[in-house]
């Protein structure tokens, strides 16, 4: 049985306070009006990115930041680099912000990257990286417009058809003119489960994991199956656990390795039985970690380099597997009756 998390509710009631309804209004409606959505860009926000790298800017604070150019700008820069200004065209919307300024991506893929960089004063940096280096508030908006550009570059043709299909202004949708086929944007659903014994919390990893670095378990949904069938499948697949309750926490988009819908969950298993098998073609590691190493993991704020003593790290803030560990230590503190 599912159970909902105060935490997941109380973010969807904040979200519906005033401007909500408005900024909502507004952006199906450039979704689905060409002409004015044509129009808003050339009085917008735009991310720039190249060959999917985001372009990011040092601040004065030695933290980075997506670069936000106006529209205008990019106009300026593309006439500069001497490229065609209706590349500006091709931008993708992605959101409206409070203040209502509509956002777009731009992909500037086909410029020299190091022109484009000089001209902006910041540096396209793999997603993968920036991931590590942006805050919790931007991580969202730039993996969603990296999401949708990769989208747009791998589904130029019908798979039915085989000809070329053709995206709407916005970038919501492609469509094949000779079968009417309409495309959307695809996710694939996967589900992250922090396993519980009570006591301690599962994590594992890949071999591909940066050093020293453990998450919650994570595995695609199949075909047919519910959040809960896959998420007891995977734990068993994976650890050799057979799960007992399960609760939702709350979710995510996530850009690897294409675009994941991140479904978030705690799971418990009985405290008699949790010795685990591990499929070591899935993971290199997964051990059942205390509180004290969570909190003292949690607190790993610089990444190890190579040479440094192996620390134990867990996935940045805006991962959902950190999400579910804090909060699986905030309950755990709040049980936790003192001698
Ligand atoms: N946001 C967060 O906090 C976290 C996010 N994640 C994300 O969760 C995702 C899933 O976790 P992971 O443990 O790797 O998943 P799985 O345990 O399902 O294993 C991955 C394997 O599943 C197969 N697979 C099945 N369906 C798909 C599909 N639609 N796309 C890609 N591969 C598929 C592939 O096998 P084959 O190559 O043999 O076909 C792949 O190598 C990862 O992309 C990871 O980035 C993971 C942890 C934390
Ligand atoms: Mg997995």
């Amino acid at each position: 049985m599912l159970r909902i998390l105060s935490s997941a509710t109380k973010c969807l009631s904040a979200r519906h306070c005033s401007g909500f309804l408005s900024r909502m209004k507004f952006m199906k409606k450039l979704r689905e009006d060409d002409v004015s959505c044509a129009a808003v860009l050339q009085n917008s926000c735009v991310f720039l990115f190249h060959h999917l790298s985001p372009l990011l800017q040092r601040t004065e604070r030695e933290t980075f930041r997506p670069a936000v150019l106006f529209s205008s700008d990019v106009l300026s820069i593309l006439e500069r680099l001497g490229s065609d200004k209706s590349l500006l065209n091709e931008s993708v919307l992605i959101g409206c912000s409070e203040q209502n300024q509509p956002q777009f991506c731009l992909d500037v893929g086909k410029l020299d990257q190091a022109a484009v960089e000089k001209e902006c004063g910041g540096n396209f940096v793999n997603l993968k990286k920036s991931f590590f280096l942006l805050t919790e508030a931007d991580a969202p908006l730039v993996a969603k417009g990296q999401a949708l550009l990769r989208w747009h570059q791998t589904n130029r043709f019908c798979s039915a058809t085989g000809q070329p299909t053709h995206r709407n202004q916005a970038g919501s949708q492609r469509v094949c003119r000779s079968s009417g086929a309409v495309y959307y944007p695809k996710m694939s659903p996967v589900v992250i489960v922090l396993v519980s014994d009570g006591r301690r919390c599962l994590l594992g990893r890949q071999s591909s994991f940066p050093l020293g670095m453990y998450s919650a378990l994570a595995g695609f949904c199949e075909m047919g199956e519910t959040l809960e069938e896959a998420l007891c499948r995977e734990v068993a697949e994976e650890v050799s656990l057979e799960v007992q309750s399960i609760s939702y926490s709350s979710s995510q988009h996530w850009p690897f390795p294409q675009s994941s819908f991140m479904m978030g969950c705690h799971a418990s298993v009985s405290p008699a039985h949790t010795l685990l098998s591990i499929d070591h073609t899935e993971l290199e590691d997964a051990r059942w970690f205390t509180l004290e190493e969570i909190d003292t993991a949690l607190q790993v704020k610089t990444l190890p380099r190579r040479g440094d003593p192996l620390t134990v790290w867990l996935p940045p803030k805006h991962a959902l597997a950190n999400r579910l560990i804090a909060e699986w230590a905030m309950r755990q503190r709040g049980n936790r009756v003192e001698p």
